[in-house]
């Protein structure tokens, strides 16, 4: 049985963006799992996963396969495909793993997470927030627009595991941290995303469009419901700390068009239930986020039933 370092479950924007970071850190041999055909024929006609940070262009050699064809056990399973495809990779991370690996989650939102917790109870598990703004041009062709922090860290009990993966990515110059609190990096992110995304995904624009005097105005209400739904997980957030993280975030990505702006413009669904529904789902009645939540539904209506 062939044995990797590292493997990564979904290819994509953020993918694409651990396989560079892993790959400087030293893993030149990286299994990277595709749900298409398309995507892996891309990949081996370009010769690899094609970065580009700044003015620079990175070829990286990565291993590119087909989730139904899996080829090896990982140390490492970094998982990056979308929230509403993890259910579908749990069979693969059973066989790609044995009882010493461990898996890392970055999905955005909540429930990711606790489903693969749920559904392998005999691996070590871990969950991550990326502060990072990556854009797929196409199946092979991948733009890192700034940001650079990943925090890191297991709900259920510290492993050494995850410093070893610090390692190799802070290596490959990921700030890539480890923290013992992850659900409440995971709620700061859930502000992030619940004002980043939705804003970007309805306008069609870039991230900056949230430092706009309009942006600033819905992120405040967004955010206040966030406040109220953590406070019934007991977490206390701070408004004012919320929304200049917020707004840094958004500067530190201006140019990126967020996950789900790059979804609603490739005419996929996207992550809203997990994100602005979640945060919906525990206020109540004239939910701010319940309204985006149902305009993004009716945006992806307009494509999918192709009216
Ligand atoms: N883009 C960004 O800037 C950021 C994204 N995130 C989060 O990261 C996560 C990933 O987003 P992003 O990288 O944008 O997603 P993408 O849509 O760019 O990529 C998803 C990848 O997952 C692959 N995939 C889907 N299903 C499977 C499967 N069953 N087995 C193996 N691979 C599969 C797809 O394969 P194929 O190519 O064949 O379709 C694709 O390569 C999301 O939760 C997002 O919210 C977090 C921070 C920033
Ligand atoms: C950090 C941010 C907002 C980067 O665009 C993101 O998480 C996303 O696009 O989903």
């Amino acid at each position: 049985m062939q044995y990797y370092d590292l493997c990564i479950v979904g290819g994509g924007s953020i993918g694409g963006i651990i396989a560079y970071y892993s790959f400087r850190g030293g893993i030149t041999s990286i299994p990277v799992y595709y749900r298409s055909i398309e995507s892996i024929e891309a990949i081996m006609k370009n010769g690899g996963l094609t970065i580009k940070y700044g003015d620079k262009e990175y070829l990286l050699p990565i291993i590119p396969v087909h989730h139904s064809k899996p080829i090896g056990k990982c140390r490492f399973v970094i998982n990056t495909v979308k929230a509403y495809h993890v259910k579908d990779t749990i069979n693969l991370m059973h066989k790609i793993t044995d009882e010493d690996s461990l898996i890392l989650m970055l999905q955005n939102g909540f429930g990711s997470l606790e489903l693969v917790e749920e559904k392998m109870l005999n691996r070590y598990v871990a969950g991550g927030v990326v502060f990072i703004g990556a854009e797929r041009i196409n199946r092979y062709y991948i733009l890192h627009h700034g940001g650079r922090t990943i925090i890191a860290g297991r709900r259920k009990g510290f492993t050494a595991k995850l410093l070893e993966l610090m390692n190799i990515l802070n290596r490959g110059g990921c700030d890539f941290r480890v923290t013992s609190n992850i659900d409440l990096y995971r709620w700061i992110k859930l502000g992030v995303n619940a004002v980043i995304n939705p804003l970007t995904a309805i306008t069609r624009s870039k991230n900056k469009i949230v430092l706009t005097q309009y942006g600033r105005i819905l992120a405040e209400k967004i955010i206040d419901e966030l406040i109220i739904a953590a406070e019934k997980y007991g977490f206390k957030l701070d408004k004012k700390k919320l929304l200049t993280t917020i707004f840094r975030g958004a500067k530190n990505t201006s140019e990126n068009y967020s996950s789900m702006a790059q979804d609603i413009m490739n005419n996929k669904p996207t992550e809203i239930d997990y994100i602005n529904g979640f945060i919906a789902k525990h206020v109540g009645e004239k939910s701010v986020n319940e309204v985006i939540t149902l305009i993004v539904h009716l945006i992806e209506e307009s494509y999918m039933k192709n009216h």
